[in-house]
């Protein structure tokens, strides 16, 4: 048993894959989790079990990590709390915690996306339902939750404007399977972290079509593009976005099967409706969520970001896949990379 860091234990609310994953992370440092979910009869399945049969069966639970059901005394008793619900659940959950939670208690997520009605990035809805001084970071990063539960080696990217909130949460997290780069680019990290999910429903569109390797080559390449202007119009380091929170995630997340946004997107170059296609992956897609307001926020700042465009026109206009992807290759011809005042880049 290692000595306790300075902000165990820790509550993790969402039971599903991710919370569940980092919880066991967390807990196998030897340090005291929490774990929370909605759902009581789950609960009382995974305290009785000692794992999460639904999301991540047949991983054992490490001994320091206990299944809470009192959310109110768990908000009230931790010394940090880690969200981990989908984009759709997360204002919600702020203002569940809100009341009952202590100003000074650090509030950390690794939910990935935009508030659903507002387009809101999460720091910015988290600053405003918490209030100013509530100590706030973003986990984000390349990073499947089962291979994270079976203790396989990940690097993610921790973000926070707080310098010592940052040294506390890697002490917190670190391990050495779980590596915690730290960074204070929070907008970058989101805007990663947002964004690849969009992308990975057309590495999966284009992979479903059968279109082979050099097309998901490019829809990855001129999807980082995307980001990188975005990340630009928006204000984040550029930087940040050739890090894990960017491109590994990105790469992560176009590339694997075990990808929810790129399962939704093969399911459909497949030839499925979206209604199906949704169905069949039966899980969180968060890029479904995210594209609108992707490419909302690209038209308020003047980015184009084509690859989102057509996404967003397959996911919610009725748009046939393969058209699409012709649409995107007969784009007029043009450099690479345009350096023509000082470091524009296409
Ligand atoms: N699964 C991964 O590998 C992974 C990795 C990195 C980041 N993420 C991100 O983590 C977030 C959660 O993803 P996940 O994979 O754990 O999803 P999941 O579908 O496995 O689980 C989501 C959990 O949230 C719960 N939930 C839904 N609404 C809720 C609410 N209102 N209040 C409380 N709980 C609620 C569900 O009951 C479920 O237990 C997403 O934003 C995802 O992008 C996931
Ligand atoms: O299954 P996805 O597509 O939600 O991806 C999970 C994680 O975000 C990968 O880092």
């Amino acid at each position: 048993m290692t000595t306790q860091a300075k902000l165990s234990p820790t509550l993790v609310i969402g039971a599903g894959a991710w919370g569940t994953a980092l919880a066991m992370a967390i807990a196998r440092t030897g340090q005291e989790v929490w774990l929370w979910g909605r759902d009581q009869a789950q609960l009382a399945e995974m305290k009785q079990s000692r794992e999460n049969g639904r999301y991540l069966p047949g991983v054992r639970f490490p001994d320091s990590l206990a299944i809470v059901d009192d959310f109110e005394l768990a908000a009230k008793a931790c010394q940090h709390v880690l969200i981990s619900v989908p984009s759709t659940a997360f204002v919600a959950t702020l203002k569940a915690l809100q009341p009952v939670l202590k100003a000074s208690t650090p509030v950390s997520w690794a939910t990935k996306g935009l508030t659903p009605e507002t387009g809101q990035f999460l720091f910015d809805a988290a600053k405003q339902i918490l209030g100013p001084q509530q100590p706030l970071a973003v986990l984000s990063g390349p990073s499947f939750a089962a291979e994270v539960a079976d203790n396989l080696p990940t690097a993610v990217t921790l973000a926070s404007p707080d310098q010592g909130l940052l040294e506390d949460l890697a002490e917190l997290m670190h391990s050495p399977t779980l590596r915690v780069y730290t960074t204070h680019d929070v907008l970058g990290a989101q805007i990663g972290g947002t964004v690849k999910n969009v992308l990975a429903i057309s590495a999966g569109i284009s992979d479903g079509l059968g279109y082979g390797a050099n097309a998901r080559a490019a829809l990855i390449t001129r999807g980082m593009a995307e980001i990188r202007r975005l990340a630009a119009a928006l204000g984040a380091e550029t930087e940040t976005l050739f890090g894990l929170s960017g491109i590994g995630d990105l790469i992560l997340t176009c590339t694997d099967d075990q990808s929810r946004n790129r399962q939704l997107g093969l399911a459909l170059g497949k030839g499925l409706s979206v209604a199906d296609a949704v169905k069949t992956v039966g899980k969180t897609v968060e890029g479904m969520h995210a594209a609108r307001e992707v490419l909302l926020r690209a038209e308020q700042v003047g980015v184009e970001m084509p690859i989102v465009e057509q996404v967003c026109k397959i996911l919610f206009e009725g748009y046939d896949p393969r058209e699409s992807v012709q649409t995107l290759l007969c784009r007029e011809q043009k450099a690479e990379l345009l350096h023509p005042a000082g470091n524009q880049v296409n």
